[in-house]
């Protein structure tokens, strides 16, 4: 679909967005007094290194002005943005009250309304969000013999099999309008793509529409000044969803769960709800027996079928639950094939289990990086390995310029049920990681945890192994958590990815010798 200045100004003007719209010396609300506003733009972008001869430019976020230094040499066709930008570009500028927004907007109109195309099905909440889109591709995957596209933290993918590596968990509108013309283009009639709470606050989906939308549970998380400045204003983001979807999942247990249900009330959405070891929602996963590894999966009072997922802990199973609900929300019957789909997903990085072949040592890989999901975490061992009388070490770090909450939080989780932690290196941007680690330190209550610091991550990793392996009690199996990096290959430091071994390997490595 083509867009040009014209459509463009109609589009921002119907929304409310547009102020006027400066060429020059020319101020005006119409935008055929501007030379060439009936000229389709060629290309869309944020980037001014991605100036192609008729781009549309959107200003939008930390942009600078002298951004724009070259930006008429490359074909710069017209900006939007909050103000006049006159002084660095001849292009013309549609100034809008709200960048972002209008990027969304015209993001939508140039690749067609792609949307349209696919069955959308977004997920928030604060913990199994990436989980939950895995198991809901994969069912969805099944269902129509691998036409379904994936947006998710750990990989993007727009043909049904083919998984990129992903930058943000929900991105930018303009990239997420282009990959789902791509995905409809390749014939994709799903899309699956995960929500955040920032996706809101910088309106990356602004304008979308979910056929479905999951909202799993919520608890304190992503307070800082480049995320959210209080929890109030995370769950008031991340309830945005409710308002743009056309039916709602939602957690039994979700924390503030009256508040999303008046959300849903006010706007007419129908809500299901779904939950793991008891039989209050619509859709349940209950334990089978006591080793809980296998759930038998109820909704709306039939019995769909017995899952063992290929992932452990209970937490999956209710993000089984979620995905089983988020499928019957967009009309599918959930078959056999679904449910084999669902228990064979594996996500790297996400409850990785070692097995040492040479001591009485587990470690697990996983992602866990804030209360909820350490609890869970320990939660399993106890709930798997507790007959085994387990020893825990927990390898973490906490991000640097971001969450800070975590920083305690992480702490205050596991300090009482592990016997040592170790604090390590995670990604950062200019703060520095070992002050993270300090603070981390700083905020350990209980005397009698081995507490320490390994700034290297590879060190600290290894050195939680090899001790594990040493201590050689086959009364005491010992575990050793690496958590908040999955299987990245890289660690953040002054935002840039310097290349990482990775936890995996490096138990792998360290378990082979
Ligand atoms: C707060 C936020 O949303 N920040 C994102 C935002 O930053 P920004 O718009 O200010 O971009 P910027 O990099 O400062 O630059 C400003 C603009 O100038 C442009 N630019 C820059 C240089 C140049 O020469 N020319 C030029 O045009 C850039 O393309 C950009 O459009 O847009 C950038 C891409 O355009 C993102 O990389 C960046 O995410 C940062 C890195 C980030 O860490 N975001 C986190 C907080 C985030 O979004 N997290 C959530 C939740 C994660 C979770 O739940 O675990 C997520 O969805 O990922
Ligand atoms: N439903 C859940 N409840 C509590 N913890 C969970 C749940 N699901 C997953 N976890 C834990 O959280 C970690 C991250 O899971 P996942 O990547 O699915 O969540 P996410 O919402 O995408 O996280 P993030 O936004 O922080 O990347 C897992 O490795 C696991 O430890």
């Amino acid at each position: 679909m083509s867009v040009t200045l014209q459509s463009a100004a109609t589009l921002l003007y119907e929304h409310h967005l547009l102020r006027e719209i400066i060429a020059g010396d020319l101020w005006t609300m119409n935008p055929a007094d501007v030379d060439g506003s009936d000229v389709p733009f060629a290309a869309v972008t944020y980037s001014t290194k991605e100036i192609v001869p008729g781009s549309l430019l959107f200003c939008k976020g930390r942009f600078k002005p002298e951004y724009l230094d070259g930006a008429d040499g490359n074909g710069l066709a017209a900006y939007v943005a909050t103000s006049d930008m006159g002084a660095y570009t001849k292009a013309p500028g549609l100034i809008v009250e709200d960048a972002s927004k209008a990027m969304a907007l015209l993001s939508a109109a140039f690749y067609g309304y792609p949307q349209d195309e696919m069955t959308v099905i977004g997920i928030t909440g604060t913990k199994g969000k990436t989980t939950t889109s895995y198991f809901t591709h994969a069912m969805l995957s099944a269902a129509s013999g691998g036409k379904a596209a994936l947006f998710s933290s750990v990989d993007n993918c727009v043909d049904g099999h083919t998984f990129v590596e992903s930058d943000l968990t929900t991105p930018e509108s303009l990239d997420a309008f282009r990959m789902m013309r791509e995905a409809a283009d390749n014939g994709m009639q799903y899309l699956v793509m995960e929500v955040s709470s920032q996706a809101y606050k910088v309106s990356r989906v602004f304008g979308l529409q979910f056929d479905a939308a999951g909202f799993l549970n919520i608890s304190p998380d992503h307070i800082s000044p480049i995320e959210h400045p209080t929890f109030e204003d995370y769950l008031y983001c991340k309830r945005q969803i409710v308002r743009n979807t056309n039916a709602l999942v939602l957690g039994e247990d979700c924390e503030h769960r009256n508040l999303i249900e008046d959300d849903a009330a006010l706007d007419g959405v129908p809500v299901t709800t779904f939950a793991e070891g008891h039989a209050d929602a619509s859709v349940v996963a209950m334990p089978v027996d006591e080793s809980h590894r296998r759930f038998a999966v109820t909704a709306f009072g039939q019995h769909v079928g017995d899952v063992s997922l290929a992932i452990d802990g209970d937490f999956n199973y209710a993000n089984a639950a979620a995905a089983v609900a988020l499928v019957a929300a967009v009309g599918l019957t959930v078959d056999d094939s679904m449910l084999e789909a669902l228990g064979s997903v594996r996500i790297s990085g996400r409850m990785e289990e070692f097995h040492d072949p040479s001591s009485n040592t587990l470690a697990i890989v996983d992602y866990a990086h804030n209360y909820a999901s350490v609890k869970a975490l320990l939660d399993f061992v106890e709930q798997r390995f507790g007959d085994r009388h387990p020893v825990v070490t927990l390898v973490t770090g906490s991000a640097g310029n971001k969450a800070y909450d975590r920083r305690a939080e992480i702490v205050e989780a596991a300090q009482d049920r592990i016997a040592r932690l170790i604090l390590t290196h995670e990604d950062t941007d200019t703060e520095s990681i070992l002050d993270v680690c300090k603070t981390m330190l700083a905020s350990v209550t209980n005397e009698d945890l081995d507490a320490r610091i390994i700034l290297n991550r590879t060190e600290a990793l290894e050195t939680a192994l090899n001790d594990a392996r040493a201590a050689n009690d086959p009364e005491h199996l010992q575990v050793v958590l690496a958590i908040g990096k999955g299987n990245e290959r890289w660690v953040k430091v002054e935002n840039r990815h310097v290349p990482y071994e990775g936890d995996d390997r490096i138990v792998e490595r360290v378990f082979a010798e």
